[in-house]
């Protein structure tokens, strides 16, 4: 299930080995050793008697990531560590891993600064939470008088000042940046997360462990920079069983949720794979699985359940058809003081269906989101203009066009452009929406090298797997009023489809999946 991972793998740098100095990198110190001492030792054997090993810890906390926290335990180890790299999938628990192997982590005092980069605005507020997570804690409550720097070159003076403070003090550092692909977004993006991924060259600090997490496969960031390569440990999608043991874990009546399971877990499990998404689209199913029964301490029986089943199967129908939208709590303001709260509270809130938020981030799968903007393009633009629009390897070529366009086709064009925006989002047929789909998703498809655009974003199936889902993700849509459906044309004998969405909101959807949208958009 899970791929193997490269431990300590060979770097693109001629001095990447910690372990082999031959380069500029500073020479490792010593791994640290917990004292010795024979006292320790026997107080160490009685724990170990009383206590479960952290590996069994941690393992029970991560059904289905057995290898991934083996590797974890292994690969976080301090002093002198390559940076570590855990890439996969949304929601495939790479955050969660990560956090309860840090509590594993041994010696101590050790130092966690974790940024949430999805929760984090700008550059600034990166600088701002990082380095307020590494000041010491007389002064971090003051934090809004800590000098934020502008330039990252500030920022890595300032951080390699804070850090030298903690490494004189004897305690490792973890710096965490999780959901880096995110940077790429920001203005200047490209430069600041070549500057992140350098770290480790330009600190210099052995102490220092530094930790990415990622939708974005290694190579994706690393045959840019040219630094050290990481470790790296690839999070695989969970089967439905693995979700499965994640959801029984802890549950107070395993025998009536495990039979609750049989009957809902596996046709959800075909909509979407996210666990965090499935525990919130189970947790209203199981409350009416339950509502027949009058005590839910009861182990259900062969009748019971069949009684159960016949009540769940309507509402199961119900839920297969709604779009999973969960929102984050996390505001600017709280984003510019603290980062790492934001991820965990903020994704386990499961959303309402009123309206169309703005606020919102939207947890959908990469096809439908491909799905809303290319509904989007077909409302917004008038139709003649998909062939310049779309070239025939499915990318937008406006230069091209521009030069080959007569004047006389053009003010058609802006005339016809004109009368669409007057109109309002326009109407149109499912081959429109299929074709400008297949389009945008080619064309994310030759930008594969693309940080947000990886195999792993793709669950490893590429983007075949985007079309094999899109007519259900289009009732989805619909059913959640994204998307409205008309009755069908006399005349064409089809329905026809129209976008419910503004831009702003198709920017942000297209933002998250790396989509140029505004490319595609025809303005005058
Ligand atoms: N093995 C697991 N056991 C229990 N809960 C899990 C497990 N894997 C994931 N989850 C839950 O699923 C949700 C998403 O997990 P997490 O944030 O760790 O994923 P991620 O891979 O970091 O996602 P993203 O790439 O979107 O940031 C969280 O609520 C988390 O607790």
């Amino acid at each position: 299930m899970s791929h193997p991972i490269t431990p300590r793998r060979a770097t693109r740098s001629s001095a990447a080995d910690p372990a082999s100095p031959s380069g500029p990198r500073p020479k490792p110190t010593p791994r640290r050793q917990p004292v010795s001492t024979a006292a320790a030792n026997a107080k160490q054997e009685e724990g170990e008697e009383h206590e479960r090993s952290p590996v069994d810890a941690l393992l029970e906390a991560l059904p289905g990531r057995r290898e991934q926290a083996t590797d974890l335990l292994r690969l976080l180890a301090p002093a002198p560590a390559l940076p570590l790299l855990l890439h996969g999938g949304a929601a495939t628990g790479k955050t969660r891993a990560l956090l309860l192997a840090l509590r594993h982590v041994r010696p101590r005092p050790l130092r966690v600064a974790y940024a949430a980069l999805r929760s984090l605005p700008s550059p600034r507020a990166l600088f701002s939470s990082v380095l307020a997570q590494l000041s010491p804690p007389s002064s971090s409550s003051s934090s809004s008088r800590l000098r934020v720097p502008d330039k990252p070159s500030d920022f890595v003076a300032a951080l390699r000042d804070a850090l030298a403070g903690l490494s004189a003090r004897g305690e490792a550092v973890y710096l965490v940046f999780d959901n880096l692909e995110v940077v790429r977004s920001w203005d200047k993006g490209g430069q600041l997360l070549a500057l992140l991924l350098r770290l480790y060259d330009l600190l210099r600090l052995p102490q220092v462990v530094l930790v990415y997490v990622s939708s974005a496969t290694p190579d994706a960031y690393y045959s840019m920079t040219g630094s050290v390569e990481p470790n790296h440990i690839y999070f695989p999608d969970y089967t439905v069983d693995e979700v499965r043991d994640i959801l029984m874990r802890g549950h107070p009546n395993p025998k009536l949720y495990s039979s609750f399971l049989s009957v809902a877990l596996k046709p959800l499990f075909r909509v979407t794979r996210r666990v965090d998404e499935l525990v919130a689209a189970l947790e209203p199913l199981f409350r009416r699985y339950c509502e027949p029964l009058g005590d839910l301490k009861a182990v259900p029986d062969e009748s019971i359940k069949r009684r159960l089943f016949e009540h769940i199967q309507p509402h199961l129908a119900v839920a297969m058809n709604e779009t999973f939208i969960v929102p984050t709590r996390v505001s600017v303001d709280e984003c510019k003081d603290h980062s790492s709260r934001g991820k965990a509270s903020s994704k386990r809130q499961f959303g309402s269906r009123d309206g169309l938020p703005t606020e919102l981030e939207f947890h959908m799968s990469v096809s439908a989101k491909y799905l809303l903007l290319s509904a989007f393009l077909a409302s917004r633009n008038p139709a003649t203009l998909d062939a310049a629009l779309f070239d025939s390897t499915g990318g937008s070529d406006n230069n091209r066009r521009k030069r080959k366009s007569s004047q006389a086709s053009m003010n058609m064009k802006d005339t016809m452009a004109e009368e669409m925006l007057m109109k309002g989002p326009g109407t149109f047929p499912l081959e429109r929406l299929l074709a400008i789909f297949q389009c945008i998703t080619s064309v994310s498809e030759d930008d594969l090298g693309d940080v947000e655009c990886s195999d792993s974003m793709m669950n490893g199936s590429g983007m075949t797997g985007l079309m094999s889902d899109v007519l259900l993700q289009l009732s989805t849509l619909c059913n959640s009023n994204f998307l409205s459906k008309s009755r069908s044309c006399p005349m064409e004998g089809s329905a026809r489809y129209r976008s419910n969405i503004d831009e702003d909101l198709a920017l942000k959807v297209a933002r998250s999946v790396s989509f140029p949208l505004s490319k595609y958009i025809y303005r005058r």
